[in-house]
């Protein structure tokens, strides 16, 4: 059956709420989302087997991007979906992916890696899994409290099965982390497994109906055939056989790292929408006495706050789709047993990853603040949209840990250029600095691009200098290192921004070549737009390690407000074309007819406070103070 998504989606009536959720209690929120996710499920797998064909693939609102409006929250099979299948399709062997991989399949799967003691650290993961060879078993055990596993979204309630990451241990040597495939629950009953301690963690800020959960398994016994075994084997006599990288492993979080970047643009043009709308309807204050009141986009400060988040949501799309490009390339290499390019995408993806959870959530957080006093009310849909994306800052990788992860590939490279040994093409740019061969500064995105360069090389001598000096005076290497690693995170930020102005610029102009001329003049006025604000956020830096004058830095400001003037009359052009259903954005200040006080009064009226003209409370609480007082 063809079907055109949004419209089939849209029409099953039990996906859609009456009561908004932020009135139900939490285990209510639970089992209302969860009888929601296996309807998506049901048409994810009709779409899969082919029974039914999507047709609307032009939109982005098709049938991942529109869960978004179904779920408000986060579909409890969020993790099932996205990391369980996706970590067996690319860990295990091809018979198990045979055996695992049915659509038919009774597993409800997790990802289940973080412990209540070790969530960064992963090396310190304390859960065991120790081979039986004469069971031809795995046991899976948790030593201490600190050794639940804490955390995994589906966990709580859902998941029958989970892929756990453990220590493995092959007669009485420790081989490091492995993945294991593990039933929690019984497929019939759903009650958890003998051996298996598991259940939801509590309220959190966001998140609220993935059903996060914890798990503990008390010797719990599973077949050898259950480790992922694509990159590394347990061979049936015990022998241990290695992986060609001792990383690949860490594969799923690589990934979902890349992915996620997108997912972040996505959010994005959700906040830019909802805030630009309503700044088109909002009317507040006069600019000139004897005006009307103007519509608060006409303030040139709002148009600071709101343009650079449309133009960041342009960049994380462009950068996600260019990291999902190299990802694919890499792990093709992986496949014909190349690991040489492995290094570089982890550290990009370290970095990228955590700058683009950290923009968006901090951007997300400014398009609510520009809402005033709406944008502080669940009807906005921004404090729901903020409370996603500031996870994102934690989960999958913490901000500052990732970024010192690329902070050790960056080291390498200024090693080298330091002992005057051969650099990669990408990394020229070290040399020079080292060299002296300062650029005369151009006010211009090249010019621009050049200036975040040479703070990368600065900042990332700067932070090697201090790590060398720490050693000099005798301290060990990762002692150092740590007193070093706010200047360690401060290169690694910069490199990421001068990554994301490069790529999102040179795509920019190959793009402006293939479409019309005045979509090409507005798409380059959003590029430019994105460089001049972050050379104006880091004029400190480019005054330090660029060749920038205080001329430069009021021509680019003068600039600046220049493409804010451009940009306005296409303001709302633009967030129109991320082309986000009303049913998706779920914002009373966002939708598209820009009803917005009628919206706010009707979803006022579905407040439970509004039911009774006169609160039961009233008679037990405030009746027996106001009788009293008459006037
Ligand atoms: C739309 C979707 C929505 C999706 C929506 C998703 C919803 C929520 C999902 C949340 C799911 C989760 O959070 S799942 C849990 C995620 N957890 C994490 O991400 C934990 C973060 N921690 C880590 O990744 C790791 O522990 C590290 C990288 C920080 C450190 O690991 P380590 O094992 O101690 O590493 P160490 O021995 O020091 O060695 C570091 C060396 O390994 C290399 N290395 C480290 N990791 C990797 C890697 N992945 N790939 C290649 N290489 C690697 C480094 O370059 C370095 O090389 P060299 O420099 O030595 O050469
Ligand atoms: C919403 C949400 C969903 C999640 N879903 C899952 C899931 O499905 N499966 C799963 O396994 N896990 C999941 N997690 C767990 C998540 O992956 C971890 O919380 C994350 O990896 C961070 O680890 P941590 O909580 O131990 O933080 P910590 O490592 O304890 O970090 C605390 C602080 O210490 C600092 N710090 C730690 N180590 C260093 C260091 N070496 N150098 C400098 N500073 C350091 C950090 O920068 C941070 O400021 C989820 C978390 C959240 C919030």
């Amino acid at each position: 059956m063809m079907i055109h998504t949004n419209n089939y989606i849209l029409n099953i009536k039990e996906l859609w709420d009456d009561v908004p959720e932020e009135y139900l209690s939490h285990k209510e929120r639970y089992e209302n989302a969860i009888k929601k996710a296996f309807i998506v499920l049901k048409v994810l797998r009709q779409l899969h087997t082919g029974n039914i064909q999507i047709t609307d693939h032009r939109t982005p609102t098709n049938v991942y991007s529109i869960q978004d409006g179904i779920f408000r929250n986060v579909n409890p099979l969020l993790i099932h979906i996205g990391l369980f299948w996706s970590t067996i399709a690319a860990q295990a062997s091809t018979e198990q992916q045979a055996e695992w991989l049915q659509p038919d399949s009774s597993m409800i799967g997790t990802y289940v890696q973080t412990e209540l003691g070790h969530g960064s650290f992963i090396r310190g993961i304390e859960t065991t899994a120790t081979y039986d060879s004469t069971t031809d078993e795995f046991i899976l055990h948790t030593p201490r409290l600190s050794a639940y596993k804490w955390w995994p979204g589906g966990l709580g309630n859902t998941a029958n099965a989970c892929l756990v990451m453990a220590q493995l241990y092959i007669n009485g040597t420790c081989h490091g982390l492995h993945i294991f495939l593990a039933q929690i629950r019984d497929f019939d009953t759903h009650k958890p497994l003998p051996g298996i301690k598991v259940g939801e963690i509590g309220p959190k800020m966001g998140f609220n109906t993935a059903d996060n959960g914890f798990l503990g398994f008390d010797n719990h016994r599973i077949p050898r055939t259950n480790m992922l075994m694509k990159n590394v084997q347990v061979l049936r006599d015990g022998t241990y056989v290695k992986p060609k990288h001792d990383k690949l492993t860490y594969g799923s979080m690589l990934l979902t790292r890349v992915t996620l970047i997108s997912d972040l643009a996505y959010q994005l043009s959700k906040a830019a929408t909802i805030a630009v709308r309503y700044s088109a309807v909002r009317r507040q204050s006069p600019i000139k006495s004897n005006e009307p009141e103007r519509q608060i986009l006409d303030f040139v400060s709002q148009q600071h706050k709101l343009f650079i988040t449309i133009a960041s949501s342009h960049v994380y799309r462009v950068v996600g789709l260019w990291m999902w490009n190299s990802h694919k390339r890499v792990t093709a290499d992986i496949h014909e047993g190349n690991m040489g390019q492995l290094p570089e995408l982890h550290a990009l993806a370290c970095c990228l990853k955590a700058i683009s959870s950290r923009d968006a959530s901090a951007l997300v957080e400014q398009c609510r603040l520009a809402c005033g006093g709406h944008g502080y009310m669940m009807a906005s849909n921004l404090p729901q949209i903020y409370a996603y994306t500031t996870a994102a800052v934690t989960y999958e990788g913490e901000y500052t840990v990732l970024l010192l992860q690329t902070a050790r590939y960056l080291v390498k490279f200024w090693r080298l250029a330091a002992e005057h040994k051969p650099l990669p093409q990408n990394f020229a740019y070290f040399e020079d600095y080292i060299k002296k061969n300062f650029e005369q500064w151009r006010n211009s995105p090249e010019g621009i691009i050049e200036g975040f360069k040479a703070i990368v090389a600065g900042k990332t001598k700067a932070a090697y200098d201090t790590l060398q000096c720490n050693l000099r005076n005798g301290r060990e290497f990762e002692e150092a290192w740590n007193m070093a690693s706010v200047q360690l995170t401060n290169a690694s930020e910069a490199y990421a921004r001068s990554l994301l102005c490069e790529v999102f610029w040179k795509e920019t102009v190959q793009l402006s070549t293939k479409v019309s001329k005045s979509l090409a003049i507005v798409l380059e006025q959003l590029a430019e737009l994105y460089l001049m604000y972050w050379a104006l956020e880091k004029h400190g830096d480019l005054l330090l390690y660029s060749t920038i004058s205080r001329n430069d830095i009021e021509a680019l400001q003068s600039r600046y407000e220049e493409l804010l003037a451009l940009i306005r009359p296409n303001a709302v052009g633009l967030v129109d074309a991320f082309d986000i259903r009303d049913e998706v954005l779920c914002s009373t200040l966002g939708a598209y007819d820009g009803r917005v006080y009628e919206r706010m009064m009707e979803e006022a009226s579905k407040s439970p406070l509004n039911e009774d003209v006169v609160n039961e409370s009233f008679h037990k609480y405030i009746r027996p103070v106001t009788m009293k007082n008459k006037l």
